[in-house]
C-alpha cells in the first residue's frame, strides 16, 4: 500500500537518534536546537536550562517522549582534548553526568563519523560531560562498534560528582515500579543535609537513591535499583550509580583495583559491569576513577514537529 507524501511542515524540525543501553533510552539530537552559548560547559549547561529549556520539554515530554525519557545535546567542548561536549536531559532539567548515555554516545561518535578514524579493537573517545571528562573506548572491528567501557571522572564518598544515597534493603528482582517512587518520594521528601563539591557549586546535589540487594561481601551479581531526579527509574544498572558503588566498596575496603563486579537491574535484568582502576583526589578527597562497561543499541531514528494549533505541542507529563 503507497501512502500519500504528507505536506510540508512549518515550524522547527528536531531531528533525532533513539538508542538504549542496557533499556534505558537516550534520545540524542542531531539537528533543530539553536546555538548553545557559553564558553564553558557548564556554562552550556545553564544557558539551555534559562534560554532553551522549552525545547527540552518538547523532546523530553508527552506526545514525543515520556516521564522517564532522558536526552543528550552534542555541543562544544572547550577542551582541547575533547572530542565532543555533552549535555544530559530528563524529565526535570539536566544532569552532570550520564553512564549509560556516555556507553550509547561511545558508540553513536563513531558510527556517525565524529571520529575521523576509528581504531581497532577499540577506538577511544574523550566525552567532555558537565561533570569532567570521561574517556570512553568502543569496541570497534570489521566496520562495527561493540561494547564500551568508560572511565569516570573521580568518584569519593562521601560525595560524589554525581551525589547518590544508596540504600540497603534486600530487595527481589522486579518490584512494582510504583514501590521505587514510593520509595523515592520517602528518601527525597526527608533526608536532609547540606552537600559541598570541591570543584563547582553546579555539582553539589544529590543526585540519585540507589536501592541495594545488600550483597556487598560476595563477588555475585547483584541487584541495583535506581530512582534519580525528578522521580524516574533507570532501565538500566546506571553507569553513574555503578560508579559510586565501586567507589563506596573500594573506600570500605571491601574490594581492591582492578577487581571486576557485575551491576544487574533490578528492573530490566540488564547488566554491566565496573571496577576501581586507580586512586587519585578530587579536592580533599581520596578517589577513585571507575571504569563502568556495558552496551547499547539503536532503537530509532525520527524528526519531530510541533504544529502551531496544537495546545499540546509544548510536551506534558503524565504519571
Ligand atoms: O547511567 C547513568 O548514569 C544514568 N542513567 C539515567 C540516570 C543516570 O544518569
Amino acid at each position: 500500500m503507497e501512502f500519500p507524501k504528507l505536506p510540508l511542515h512549518s515550524g522547527s524540525v528536531l531531528s533525532v537518534v533513539d538508542m538504549h543501553t542496557g533499556g534505558e533510552q537516550l534520545r540524542i539530537i542531531l539537528s533543530g536546537y539553536p546555538e548553545v552559548k557559553g564558553d564553558t560547559i557548564l556554562a552550556k549547561r545553564r544557558y539551555v536550562r534559562e534560554h532553551l529549556d522549552h525545547l527540552r520539554k518538547v523532546l523530553m515530554f508527552e506526545p514525543r517522549g515520556h516521564y522517564d525519557m532522558y536526552g543528550a545535546l552534542l555541543v562544544r567542548s572547550e577542551l582541547a582534548e575533547a572530542d565532543l561536549g555533552v549535555l544530559f536531559m530528563h524529565n526535570e532539567g539536566y544532569s552532570t553526568m550520564c553512564g549509560h548515555a556516555v556507553i550509547a554516545l561511545g558508540r553513536f561518535a563513531v558510527d556517525y563519523g565524529l571520529i575521523k578514524t576509528p581504531t581497532s579493537p577499540e577506538t577511544q573517545i574523550n566525552i567532555h560531560c558537565p561533570c569532567g571528562l570521561v574517556k570512553a573506548f568502543t569496541q570497534y572491528s570489521n566496520g562495527k562498534t561493540g561494547a564500551v567501557r568508560f572511565h569516570s571522572v573521580p568518584a569519593f564518598v562521601v560525595s560524589l560528582w554525581n551525589i547518590y544515597y544508596i540504600f540497603k534493603l534486600f530487595l527481589m528482582n522486579h518490584l512494582p515500579y510504583l514501590f521505587y517512587i514510593y520509595f523515592y518520594n520517602i528518601i527525597f521528601n526527608n533526608v536532609v543535609c547540606t552537600l559541598y563539591h570541591p570543584v563547582s557549586e553546579d555539582l553539589a546535589f544529590l543526585y540519585g537513591t540507589i536501592l541495594t540487594d545488600g550483597l556487598v561481601f560476595c563477588s555475585s551479581v547483584y541487584v541495583t535499583e535506581v530512582c534519580y531526579m525528578g522521580c524516574q527509574v533507570d532501565r538500566s544498572p546506571t553507569g553513574s550509580g555503578v560508579t559510586a558503588r565501586i567507589a563506596l566498596q573500594y573506600h570500605k575496603g571491601l574490594i581492591g583495583l582492578n577487581q571486576t563486579r557485575s551491576f544487574k537491574s533490578g528492573a530490566t535484568g540488564s547488566v554491566f559491569t565496573g571496577k576501581a582502576i586507580e586512586e587519585t583526589t578530587c579536592g580533599d578527597f581520596r578517589a577513585v576513577v571507575v571504569e563502568v562497561t556495558g552496551h547499547a543499541h539503536y532503537s530509532g531514528v525520527a524528526s519531530f514537529i510541533q504544529e502551531s494549533d496544537d495546545p499540546q505541542s509544548g510536551g506534558f507529563l503524565l504519571r
